[in-house]
């Protein structure tokens, strides 16, 4: 038992070397791939860290001192399944039979070593399951896989590092261990319901990597100076080597001019030349604009980070001289070392108070920021009307700012259209755009429901749905009508083509038609995923009349109340009842129930006007609102928090029709008058 304890000690003790060693580049990955750096990942991943290295030295050490040393009991591999069961009934006094000699076996090494076998892939079960997303069968195989990487690092002698194995392989361990990742797997079931589901904190990261935050900032400035600094020093040593002798004074420049030629370089030219961007930003995705997302002009970067550099440096050069950056020459590191010679201490006390005000103003502006939910915008940033944005953020805010009305959108259509793209091609790659989020979110085939409305939205629907269907998802369809009574184009074409494509490829797509109250909600249950394509842009009105008010609430109360057999949620129900989730105004939305299905809307969630932005009584809400070809007004109004997160479907390049209707919105403006 001593053995572990000791194995696990190394491991805390060695952790902190991997974690350091880990975290610039798990930050930068993080940054990249999700847009921001959630707790609750980070945590996964260093508890993960971790405990691979607690199994890895649990299953390798001790090392014997000695290379070549031969360990007698670990030559042979031990390749006969359970002989660990036959050894201990052997060699150990237990018997079934007398409740006596229970106890006693439990501290036998047959008995602990079997369990400490089991209990090393438990974990590993439980992150497969829960981090990583694995199905039973796939952890089956990972589980086994990692035990026969143990088992075969034994065998070899780590390798081939030793030249006899010093561990026994043994097909028991195989067995047990890969039993330990299924009992975690199965062990971590009941703890899914109480903890976040880890792709919602993803989704939520990768929302939250739109703003660049200060730390991200703050990662990329450090990068940017290290490498100036870097850069500076190595110049200033080169100088040296190349020169001395050569030059009265033994060197060509002052080091001080190298640094600022550095500084120059990474802060100045790299960014110029890469188009707002310096080596630190590119690695973390981050870009300097203007304000409205636009490229910023070559001065501005000059302006943003002389002026940075002005504040910074300007003060303590002028209270220092020159030649205090010239380390090398004065054989003297440091800023501290000419602070006894300063001609009075005055000079010191200027430029330390001119910093303390200027981090003063960066934390007001910090706090303020945070608290107003706004981005952190620092005075030289003002003043060059320059912004560090995310990658993301500035193509979102470049798309954000095509925000077309209801009535454009349509006449947008009738243009494409025109041009050769007709009106039911665009649904079809609606339909299709929704259904790839779905199964981004969904990726193994789970049921799903499609809420479909009798106009164009329920006809991006019926695409979704096919779509879904054809990947294997077992899909129900709800619609009012049946489809050869549907009056809209090219929905009705459309609806009729999915309904003869399922049944020709018995596709598992069911479809129902005015379902009951209850029948609707023994849909929702079971939903892994819902869809809303009941009402789209073409919805007006304060009320939303039946039936597509009854299946928006009962999408509502599936997604606020939980399952109706959970028997839990009482209060939730009566914060639904009384509207909560529905209320104007109200900032924090009502948390989502345990196990409620990812909610999807087409265009615009049902019930919220895309074009005023009010929402109607019920109103949808979503934890995704795909909305097509372009934004519309309403996305942005305080209600639209009904939208969950925006992503907009382009399904054409819109630039050239764009241009063409605002052309011809201009001819008619101008004969109008
Ligand atoms: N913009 C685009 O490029 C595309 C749009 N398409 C879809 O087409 C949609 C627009 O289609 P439609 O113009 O047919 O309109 P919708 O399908 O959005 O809505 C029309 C239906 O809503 C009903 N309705 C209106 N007000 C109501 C109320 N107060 N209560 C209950 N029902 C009400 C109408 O009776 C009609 O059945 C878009 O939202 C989008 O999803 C896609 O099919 C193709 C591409
Ligand atoms: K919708």
């Amino acid at each position: 038992m001593n053995v572990y304890v000791s194995d696990i000690t190394l491991a805390v003790a060695s952790f902190p070397l991997i974690a350091l060693a880990i975290t610039l580049p798990y930050l930068v990955y993080q940054y990249r791939k999700a847009g921001s750096v959630p707790w609750l990942r980070t945590f996964a991943v260093y508890s993960f860290a971790f405990y691979l290295l607690c199994a890895y030295f649990l299953v390798l050490l001790p090392l014997p001192a000695d290379r070549s040393v031969v360990v007698p009991y670990a030559q042979t591999p031990q390749l006969v399944p359970f002989s660990f069961v036959r050894e201990f009934l052997a060699e150990t006094t237990f018997s079934l039979g007398d409740p006596a000699t229970w106890l006693p076996t439990l501290r036998d090494p047959y008995v602990y070593e079997a369990v400490f076998n089991v209990l090393l892939l438990v974990p590993l079960g439980m992150y497969l399951r829960y981090y990583f997303r694995r199905t039973w069968r796939q952890t089956l195989l990972i589980g086994f896989l990692v035990t026969l990487s143990f088992e075969t690092t034994q065998l070899t002698g780590l390798w081939g590092l030793y030249e006899h194995p010093y561990r026994l392989f043994d097909v028991d361990d195989l067995i047990l261990n890969t039993l330990g990742a299924m009992v975690g797997f199965w062990a971590v079931g009941p703890a899914l319901r109480v903890l976040p589901d880890i792709r919602l904190v993803a989704l939520e990261a990768r929302e939250a990597g739109v703003r660049a935050s200060a730390t991200r900032r703050a990662l990329s400035f450090a990068i940017d100076l290290s490498l100036a600094c870097a850069a500076a020093v190595l110049l200033g040593a080169l100088n040296i080597a190349i020169s001395t002798g050569s030059f009265p004074g033994g060197k060509w420049f002052g080091s001080g001019w190298l640094a600022r030629a550095s500084f120059a370089f990474f802060f100045g030219i790299v960014p110029i030349a890469f188009r707002g961007r310096t080596f630190g930003q590119m690695l973390l995705k981050l870009r300097i604009v203007r304000p409205n997302a636009d490229p910023v002009r070559w001065y501005q970067i000059l302006a943003r980070y002389g002026l940075l550099f002005l504040f910074a440096w300007a003060p303590f050069e002028i209270a220092f001289g020159v030649g205090m950056l010239d380390v090398f020459a004065e054989g003297r590191f440091g800023w501290s070392a000419p602070l006894p010679s300063m001609e009075g201490a005055s000079t010191t006390w200027v430029w330390l108070a001119f910093m303390a005000l200027w981090i003063a103003t960066l934390v007001v502006r910090a706090v303020r920021a945070k608290l107003r939910g706004a981005p952190f915008v620092m005075l030289n940033g003002v003043l060059s009307n320059t912004r560090v944005m995310t990658e993301a953020g500035v193509a979102l805010m470049r798309k954000q700012r095509t925000v077309l009305d209801v009535d454009e959108v349509r006449a947008l259509e009738g243009l494409i259209a025109q041009d050769g793209t007709p009106l039911s091609e665009l649904m079809e790659r609606a339909g299709r755009a929704v259904a790839e989020e779905v199964r981004a979110w969904v990726p193994d085939p789970a049921p799903v429901v499609v809420l479909a409305g009798a106009g164009n939205n329920g006809g991006d629907g019926w695409v979704c749905a096919r779509a879904l269907a054809e990947e294997g998802y077992p899909v129900t369809l709800v619609a009012p009508d049946i489809a050869e009574r549907m009056k809209v184009e090219p929905a009705r074409s459309t609806a009729l083509a999915v309904f003869a494509d399922a049944a020709r490829n018995a596709l598992p797509l069911r479809v129902l038609v005015a379902p009951d109250a209850d029948v609707l909600e023994g849909a929702l249950e079971g939903a892994r995923a819902v869809v809303d394509a009941i009402l789209g842009t073409g919805f007006s009105g304060e009320e939303v009349r039946e039936p597509s008010a009854s299946w928006i609430r009962a999408a509502n109360r599936r997604r606020f109340e939980g399952a109706r057999r959970a028997g839990r949620g009482r209060h939730r129900k009566r914060a639904c009842e009384r509207g909560d989730h529905e209320r104007r105004g109200d900032r924090s939305l009502l948390p989502k129930a345990h196990g409620a299905p990812f909610a999807v809307a087409v265009d615009v969630p049902s019930g919220l006007s895309a074009q005023s932005g009010r929402a109607a009584r019920p109103c949808f809400f979503a934890d995704l609102t795909v909305t097509m070809l372009a934004f519309k007004p309403g996305l942005s109004s305080p209600a639209a928090r009904a939208c969950g997160t925006i992503r907009l479907a382009s399904l054409v390049d819109i630039g050239p029709h764009l241009k063409r209707l605002r052309g011809e919105q201009d001819g008619q403006t101008r004969s109008a008058e």
